[in-house]
C-alpha cells in the first residue's frame, strides 16, 4: 500500500510578480525514489525549500512525514536530511571530524556518535579516507561525504538538490547506485532534483517533469510515454531480406489487426505503429508467411524523448538540449 511521505497541495510561490512555483500537487510514497526533473530556473529548489519549511509558500501546503512544513518546520527537519546543490565542509578538518561535528549539531549523544560516524562513512564508501582532510577530496568524494552528513541523523526522507552536479561519469554512476542501495535496503524515501535526464532515468522510480514552475506530468517511464505518445506508443521496425514493393501484399491482412494503427515500409524495412506490444505476433506472422527476418527493433521511449516532447508541446519551446 502506498504510504504518502511527501504531500504537496496547491503549493505556490511568488517572488513579486514572478510565479516561481505554480500550484504544485504531488505525492511521494514511502521507499520511493522520486525525480524532480527540469531545466535551470524551473522552480525545483524553491519547491524543495518550501518542503523543508525554509521558505513560506504563497499558497498551498507541503506536508512531510505528517508535519506541515510551514507550521512545524522543526519537526520536519528532524525527519528529513537535505543535501543542497553545493555542500561545504571545514576543509582543514578530516572527514571524520566533520561528521562528528555535524553529529553533535544534530544532538547525537556522545556515546553513540563515534559508532554512528563510522557507520555512515562505511555506508558511503569513505571509511578508508575518514582521516584525510576534506580539502583533498574530489567533488565526487565530497558528494558522498555530503550524503554521510545527511544520513547521520537517521532521516526517513532525503532530499538531494542536483546531487550529480560536477561529478565525472564514473562518480555519477557510483553515487546513483549508492542512492538506490540506500533506498532499497533502508526503506529511505528519496526526492532528487536534477536537470540531467539520464541521471534521473537511471535511479528514479517515478519522475515529475517540471518546467517554468509547473509540473507538466508525473509517473514512471511507461506511464509518461503512454500519456504522451498515446496509442501509437509501441513502434516495431522489422527488416526483411527482400526489397518491399508497393503495395506489399501482406499489408492488407496486417491492416486488419486491431493492435496496428499504421504500417509504413521502405527498402527492406517495415515500421509498425501499434497500440500495444505485438512484436512477437508480428515476427510469428512474417516467419509463418515465409519471410526471412534480418533484424527486429522495438522502440522504447526514454526520458529524453518524453522530456523533449513535453518541453516542446507544452511550453512551445524548441531550445531543448540533451544533457547527457
Ligand atoms: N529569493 C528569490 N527571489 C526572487 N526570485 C527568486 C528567488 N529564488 C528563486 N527565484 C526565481 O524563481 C525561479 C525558480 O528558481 P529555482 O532556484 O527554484 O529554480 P531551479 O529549478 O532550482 O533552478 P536551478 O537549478 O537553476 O537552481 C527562478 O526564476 C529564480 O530566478
Amino acid at each position: 500500500m502506498d504510504v504518502p511521505i511527501i504531500q504537496l497541495k496547491g503549493l505556490t510561490k511568488r517572488y513579486g510578480n514572478h510565479l516561481a512555483v505554480d500550484n504544485l500537487n504531488l505525492q511521494v510514497n514511502k521507499g520511493e525514489i522520486f525525480g524532480l526533473l527540469g531545466p535551470n530556473g524551473a522552480g525545483k529548489t524553491t519547491s524543495i525549500l518550501m518542503m523543508l519549511g525554509l521558505t513560506e509558500p504563497t499558497e498551498g501546503s507541503a506536508t512531510v512525514c505528517g508535519y506541515n512544513a510551514t507550521t512545524d518546520p522543526i519537526k520536519v527537519k528532524t525527519k528529513v536530511g537535505y543535501m543542497p546543490d553545493s555542500v561545504g565542509f571545514y576543509d582543514h578538518m578530516t572527514a571524520l571530524d566533520n561528521l562528528l561535528y555535524i553529529g553533535r549539531l544534530n544532538g547525537l549523544a556522545e556515546h553513540q556518535l563515534k559508532h554512528k560516524v563510522e557507520l555512515v562513512l562505511e555506508l558511503v564508501g569513505l571509511s578508508e579516507v575518514g582521516l584525510k582532510k576534506t580539502a583533498t577530496f574530489s567533488r565526487g568524494m565530497k558528494q558522498r561525504l555530503g550524503l554521510a552528513e545527511v544520513l547521520i541523523k537517521g532521516p526517513e526522507v532525503i532530499i538531494l538538490d542536483e546531487p550529480t552536479l560536477g561529478i565525472d561519469p564514473t562518480g555519477v554512476k557510483d553515487f546513483l547506485v549508492l542512492i538506490r542501495k540506500l533506498s532499497r535496503e533502508q526503506g529511505l524515501t528519496v526526492l532528487l532534483s536534477s536537470h540531467h535526464l539520464h541521471h534521473v532515468q537511471q535511479v528514479c522510480d517515478r519522475v515529475g517533469i517540471f518546467v517554468e514552475g509547473r509540473l507538466l506530468a508525473e509517473g514512471d517511464l511507461p506511464q509518461l510515454a503512454e500519456k504522451l505518445f498515446g496509442k501509437n506508443g509501441y513502434v516495431t521496425s522489422i527488416a526483411l531480406d527482400e526489397h518491399l514493393s508497393h503495395p506489399w501484399p501482406p499489408e492488407r491482412v496486417l491492416q486488419g489487426w486491431d493492435a496496428i494503427d499504421d504500417i509504413s515500409y521502405q527498402g527492406e524495412t517495415i515500421v509498425f505503429s501499434c497500440n500495444r506490444n505485438i512484436t512477437p505476433s508480428l515476427v510469428r506472422f512474417l516467419v509463418e508467411n515465409d519471410h526471412n527476418i534480418m533484424s527486429v527493433n522495438q522502440k522504447n521511449y526514454g526520458l529524453d524523448d518524453i522530456y523533449q516532447r513535453y518541453f516542446e508541446t507544452q511550453t512551445g519551446k524548441s531550445d531543448y538540449k540533451r544533457t547527457a
